[in-house]
């Protein structure tokens, strides 16, 4: 068992799982430095090697590895005490389908799963010569197949996360003898079964992520015997039935996320549960009684639901609360009004429901408010002041009320006086008897409204509940992800421990840049320059700044620039905060500073440019890093919901991390509103009207196909080791230069392609590569291909190429980017 200094326990109990893992991870560390492995250990690591077809962060070992000493990374962990192997950690680069895809999907590509020869039970004995292994976790590597129930034989595990696999049939109840067994992750896979209640006899089981499988049937009384549960996340199953009032005596639960199953009834009294924290019941059907809560609660979700009569007083002594989610409910009355100043509050989303009455003019709102939604209610009289003065760093949102103002789209005061009534009555079964007493011209625009609001509210929240379900591909949870300090570091292996997203002052970002100092500055786009800067932990980030011109009301921006930061992908530049700053004395001209992750390795154009001082990307470097950024760019098109388009596609926006990951950046700043330079050079940013090929000035383009168009140049670029040249670019039909001599006949003309690549670049890799750029390229905007395609093709065009370069040369010399 491994222990926790003192002094760390003070932190408080926020920090244990991490500190847990991490303690144990630094001790075997230190213990390991000397030891030699077994040779039997060694084999069983050559085999898992060849079990798991050679992931990249595997695709190095041989006999002459020094096992024990390898760098820890976030792909690869391995520890050693006394010749043994305590801790192995690997995480792959399969593809993590959603849960309905892996239903639907015939899965069987080799980015999404091993192949037909691979075996649970082999990998099993494999990791049984590793008998005094205490943490197993083999993530996103497309193992599939049953649980190995042999895993019992493992008496010091402590950690077993098999998270983001294809793991199939049930909870082995031979792992009920895993007397050690601290932490159970299986979330994101395809186990199906009833909740495995057979684990509560494990003494010093804390956490259980179970999230994203097919569990099924209700959660049974005995939950209550899993007496040192901290942590259950069971969201994405298809659980049913009633919460067993029993789950009130996990007295350690701190965290318990139960999200889109199919729970209904009321939830139990929770009041109980003192050490709960993170609480998010978000898409089951329960109600209609509000539940009671624990007032130490930090962040609630409980949106989607079937709540229904007023929202409890009691939220007015949950001082530490930051996040409060009842949007789409049943819920009526005037909202207790302390609610809007509470000490930590940043999201409070009471939007969709039915509430109404008065809000007084002087409401006040907290400090610490980011974001603040209550449209679409029955709200009437005049707006809060204190919601009329534009803020750049509070998003209020209170469209479709019937507030007395001109600001926000509101609804005629007679869509409120009537709608309250009518809804408490419709879902009291009394709505004939109230249509009866109600005048008829009411009844009508109440029963259009009824219509609309029920449109509105099915659209807003599948829009919802799609955007929340994709852009992440760690199987958890967006309101977890934003949650982070939550997450044992078995789950945040498969993030890259990005800060929580925020709205930075000015003040901040001057003491992040030193002043916007000369000496920080990164780089200089269309729009402004771009610094480097530190948060307050030292993280690194990019700062970019932008003059821009808001004809629009601010609050459109600040939406977008809200959805902006919710996108988390491995291959797009994560944006973490922003500020909006009104120039002094002009009414329109904003500046609008972006804070996004810091990636330290160049573009994709200055890696492609010659210098003696450095090495040529190699072309399977190039193709992986085409690869991740189309995944990227696949994932902005497809993977949200609405999608998003027109991204400014080029090599100086794809950046390269020190391993040459490859990740897309300046997304959605474009696409959304036409951009345009202004005979001052500010920037005017509009409601998206049409989208401009930027290479065709004339041409109108709409969704995908210039961002498809745009990455057909990146494409020529890798292939050309230089940007192509557009001859005439103000012609009719401006034609690039090299695309014809590209390919004659499906045969690539050497002597145009980059000297750095040929001789080691495959014939039939390039024409792939050529043929699916050509076509990006095509003139007719019909004919051009979905990211979907080009992705699938240039993952072929590297599978070729891999396979050669393999033939060619010894394993251990291959060096890949990853994608
Ligand atoms: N997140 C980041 N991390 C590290 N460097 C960055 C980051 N974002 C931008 N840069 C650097 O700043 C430079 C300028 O970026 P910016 O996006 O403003 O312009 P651009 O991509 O060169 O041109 P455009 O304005 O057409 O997008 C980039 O070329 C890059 O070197």
């Amino acid at each position: 068992m491994c222990s926790v200094s003192p002094k760390s326990v003070k932190q408080g109990w926020k920090f244990l799982v991490l500190l847990k893992v991490s303690s144990c991870c630094i001790a075997c560390i230190l213990f390991g430095l000397a030891d030699a492995l077994s040779s039997t250990q060694i084999q069983s690591l050559l085999a898992l090697q060849k079990l798991l077809e050679r992931p990249s962060a595997l695709n190095s070992w041989s006999l002459q590895t020094d096992f024990c000493n390898l760098p820890p990374s976030s792909s690869l962990n391995i520890s050693c005490s006394d010749g043994n192997i305590i801790v192995l950690q690997i995480v792959g680069d399969k593809i993590s389908l959603s849960v309905e895809q892996k239903f639907n999907a015939n899965y069987t590509e080799a980015n999404v799963r091993l192949s037909d020869s691979f075996s649970s039970d082999s990998l099993a004995n494999a990791i049984l010569k590793f008998p005094n292994l205490r943490v197993l976790s083999l993530v996103s590597l497309g193992i599939w197949g049953v649980l190995p129930g042999k895993l019992d034989r493992l008496p010091s595990l402590q950690v077993l996360n098999f998270s983001s696999n294809l793991f199939s049939g049930s909870v082995p109840q031979r792992f009920a003898s895993l007397g050690s067994l601290e932490i159970l992750a299986l979330d994101n896979n395809i186990l199906n079964g009833p909740f495995p209640d057979w684990l509560n006899v494990l003494p010093n089981l804390d956490t259980l992520y179970l999230s994203s499988n097919r569990f099924v049937g209700s959660l049974p009384s005995s939950i209550s015997l899993f007496q040192n549960l901290q942590s259950l996340t069971l969201d994405h199953n298809l659980l049913t039935g009633q919460l067993p009032s029993s789950i009130s005596r996990l007295k350690y639960l701190q965290l318990l996320s139960l999200s889109e199953n199919m729970f209904a009834d009321n939830i139990p009294n929770l009041g109980s549960l003192r050490n709960l924290q993170y609480l998010n019941l978000r898409g089951n059907s329960f109600g209609p009684d509000f539940p009671i809560l624990g007032n130490q609660l930090v962040s609630v979700y409980m949106q989607s639901n079937k709540l229904a009569g007023p929202i409890p007083r009691f939220f007015q002594s949950f001082y530490n609360l930051q996040s409060l989610d009842l949007s789409f409910n049943s819920l009526s009355g005037a909202p207790p009004f302390t609610l809007f100043s509470l000490p930590s509050i940043r999201l409070l989303d009471l939007s969709d429901n039915q509430l109404s009455g008065v809000l007084p003019y002087n409401l006040s709102l907290g400090t610490a408010l980011v974001l603040l939604d209550i449209s679409s209610n029955f709200f009437t009289g005049p707006l809060p002041r204190a919601l009329t003065l534009p803020s750049s760093e509070k998003l209020l949102k209170f469209q479709e009320n019937c507030f007395v103002t001109a600001l926000q789209q509101q609804q005629p005061q007679a869509y409120c006086q009537g709608m309250p009534t009518l809804m408490a009555a419709h879902s009291s079964h009394h709505v004939g008897l109230i249509v009866g007493v109600v005048s008829g011209v009411v009844a009508m625009i109440a029963v259009v409204a009824i219509l609309l609001a029920t449109i509105r509210s099915f659209n807003r929240s599948k829009r919802g509940s799609s955007l929340l379900a994709e852009h992440n591909t760690s199987g958890v949870q967006p309101e977890l992800l934003s949650y982070t300090r939550y997450l044992s570091p078995v789950i945040k292996t498969r993030m890259t421990d990005i800060p929580q997203s925020r709205v930075f002052s000015l003040q901040q970002l001057e003491e992040m840049t030193h002043n916007f100092s000369q000496k920080e500055v990164l780089g200089e786009g269309q729009h402004g320059q771009v610094y480097k800067g530190w948060l307050e932990d030292g993280t690194a980030v990019a700062v970019k700044s932008m003059a821009v011109d808001l004809r629009q009301d601010v609050t459109q921006l600040q939406a977008h620039i809200e959805l902006l930061l919710k996108i988390r992908h491995r291959n797009l530049v994560s944006l973490l905060g922003y500020c909006l700053e009104r120039e002094i004395g002009q009414q329109n001209y904003w500046h609008l500073f972006l804070v996004s992750e810091f990636v330290d390795n160049g573009t994709l154009r200055s890696k492609l440019a010659k210098t003696e001082d450095k090495e040529s990307l190699s072309w399977s470097q190039r193709l992986d890093i085409v690869v991740g950024a189309g995944k990227g760019i696949q994932h902005l098109h497809s993977g949200l919901v609405p999608g998003i388009f027109n991204n400014d596609v080029n090599t100086t926006n794809i950046l390269l991390d020190q391993n040459l990951l490859a990740k897309v950046c300046d997304f959605g700043l474009a696409g959304h509103w036409q951009d345009s330079q202004g005979s001052d050079g500010k920037l005017t940013v509009q409601k998206p009207t049409t989208y401009i090929d930027v290479n065709h000035q004339r041409r109108k383009l709409g969704l995908s196909e210039m961002d498809v168009y745009n990455f057909g140049h990146v494409l020529l670029e890798i292939v050309l080791g230089k940007p192509a040249t557009i001859e005439n670019p103000y012609a009719a039909k401006p034609k690039i230069k090299e695309l014809e001599l590209l390919i004659t006949d499906h045969v690539p003309r050497w002597d145009v392609i980059d000297s750095a690549v040929v001789g080691t670049c495959m014939a039939e890799s390039l024409a792939t590569v050529l043929d699916i750029a050509a076509k990006c390229l095509s003139e007719d905007i019909s004919a051009r291909p979905s990211m979907e395609d080009v992705v699938w093709n240039l993952q072929y065009a590297a599978q070729v190429q891999e396979n050669v370069s393999r033939e060619l040369s010894p394993p251990d010399t291959q060096t890949k980017a990853r994608t």
